[in-house]
C-alpha cells in the first residue's frame, strides 16, 4: 500500500516504520525540519524493548511535500488536528481517505474537513516516546483498533487493517470505533491526572489513597458518553463496566489493578502528557481532548466539574504556576468532596 504518515513521531514513527519494514511504500511528513533531515539521511530508527531496527525513510516538511495519496494516517498531537487537516487536504486524492490515529475525538474535526465518509478513526494504546531526530523508543505493545466511522465494513477497512495487523497482530477492525475513543478519553483523563505528579502511571494508579478519584474521573467521562447514547468497548484493563452506575468497588478496584498490570508490563512507564510537561516542555493535549468532554456534558446536560478542574491543574503545570506532586490530586479530590 502507498501511505502518507502525516506527524512522524511517536505513534507515526512507529506505525509507519513498521509498515515500511512490513514492505509498504511509506511517506513521513513531519514539522519538525529536524526529524524529517535525520530520517532522510539516516532512515527512522525504532529502539526499545520489542524489536530494534532501522528503516529507509523517504519523509517531508509540509512545505516541501509533494504529489497526492488515496490513503493518510494522522498523527499529531489533537491540538494539531486542524492545522494538519488545512495542510494535507491538497494531498489527499479525490476517492482517499485519512485515519486519525489519535488520542481524542479527532475524527469529528477531519469530518468537519473532509467529510465523514472520507475519515476512518484508530484507536491506539501501545506506548511510544519520540526520542531524538530519526529516533522512537516503542515501549509496550498495546490495543490496535480501526473502524469506519459509521461502523460498515469497507474494502479500505478491510485493507487498512491487513496493514495495521503487519504491526500488530492482535489489531482489531471494529464497528464501533467511537466506542474505543470514549473509553480511551475516561482512561486518558486519568492519564492527565496522574501526569500531576511524578509517578509513572502503574505507580499512581496503584496508590490506594487516589483510587476512588481515579475510579471517580473515568465515572465522570463515562456519564458523558453514555448519556451521549455511546456504547463503551474495554481494552488493556480498562473496563467501562466497572465506571458505570451500579458498579461494585470490587469491580473499580479489579479494573484498576489490570491498566496497573498493563501498565507495568511497558518500558513506557510515563504517559505523553507527563512527558509533553516534564520532558519536552511543551503545552499538552489537555484542551483538546479533555475539552469536549466538558462540552458534551454540557450539551448533553451531564455536569463534569472533575474533568473542568483537571484541565486548570493541567494548564497551571504548563504554565509553571506549580510544580509536580499529590498535592494536586488532593486539590482535584477536594472537587469530589464538594459534589458529595
Ligand atoms: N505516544 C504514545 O504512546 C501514545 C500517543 N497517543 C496519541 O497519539 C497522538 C500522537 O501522539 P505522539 O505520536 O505521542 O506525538 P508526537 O509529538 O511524538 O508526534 C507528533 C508529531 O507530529 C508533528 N506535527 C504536529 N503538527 C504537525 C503538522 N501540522 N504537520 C506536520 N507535523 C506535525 C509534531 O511536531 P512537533 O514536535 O513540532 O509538534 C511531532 O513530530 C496523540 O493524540 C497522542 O495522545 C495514543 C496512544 C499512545
Ligand atoms: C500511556 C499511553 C501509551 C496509554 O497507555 C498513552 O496513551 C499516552 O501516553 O498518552
Amino acid at each position: 500500500m502507498r501511505l502518507l504518515v502525516w506527524g512522524a513521531g511517536a505513534i507515526g514513527g512507529t506505525i509507519g516504520a513498521h509498515l515500511v519494514k512490513a514492505g509498504h511504500s511509506v511517506t513521513f511528513v513531519d514539522r519538525a525540519a529536524e526529524h524529517v533531515d535525520a530520517m532522510n539521511k539516516g532512515g527512522l530508527r525504532i529502539e526499545g524493548p520489542i524489536t530494534e531496527f532501522t528503516v529507509p525513510a523517504v519523509a517531508a516538511t509540509p512545505e516541501r511535500l509533494e504529489g497526492q495519496w488515496d490513503r493518510v494516517l494522522l498523527c499529531t498531537k489533537a491540538q494539531d488536528t486542524g492545522g494538519a487537516a488545512v495542510a494535507l487536504a491538497p494531498h489527499l486524492s479525490d476517492g482517499g481517505c485519512v485515519v486519525s490515529v489519535q488520542n481524542g475525538l479527532n475524527p469529528l474535526t477531519l469530518a468537519e474537513h473532509f467529510g465523514q465518509e472520507r475519515v476512518l478513526g484508530s484507536f491506539v494504546n501501545f506506548g511510544a516516546d519520540y526520542l531524538s531526530p530519526g529516533v522512537i523508543h516503542y515501549g509496550g505493545r498495546g490495543a490496535v483498533v480501526l473502524g469506519e466511522l459509521g461502523g460498515e465494513t469497507s474494502d479500505r477497512a478491510r485493507e487498512l487493517y491487513a496493514s495495521f495487523q503487519q504491526f500488530e497482530p492482535g489489531a482489531v477492525l471494529t464497528p464501533n470505533i467511537l466506542g474505543y475513543l470514549w473509553s480511551k478519553l475516561a482512561y486518558g483523563a486519568q492519564l492527565f491526572a496522574t501526569a500531576l505528579t511524578n509517578d509513572g502511571i502503574a505507580d499512581a494508579l496503584a496508590r490506594p489513597e487516589y483510587r476512588a478519584l481515579y475510579s471517580e474521573i473515568a465515572r465522570e467521562v463515562l456519564r458523558v458518553a453514555t448519556v451521549g447514547g455511546i456504547r463503551l468497548e474495554s481494552f488493556n484493563g480498562f473496563d467501562p463496566t466497572a465506571f458505570l452506575p451500579g458498579a461494585s468497588e470490587e469491580t473499580s478496584q479489579r479494573s484498576l489493578d489490570d491498566m496497573v498490570a498493563f501498565n507495568r508490563r511497558s518500558a513506557k512507564t510515563h504517559s505523553g502528557i507527563w512527558r509533553d510537561l516534564a520532558v519536552r516542555k511543551r503545552r499538552t493535549e489537555a484542551d483538546a481532548q479533555l475539552g469536549p468532554i466538558v462540552a458534551f456534558g454540557e450539551r448533553w446536560g451531564v455536569p463534569t466539574p472533575l474533568t473542568a478542574r483537571l484541565i486548570e491543574l493541567v494548564h497551571d503545570l504548563e504554565e509553571g504556576r506549580r510544580d509536580f506532586g499529590s498535592a494536586n490530586l488532593d486539590e482535584l479530590r477536594a472537587v469530589m468532596a464538594v459534589r458529595a
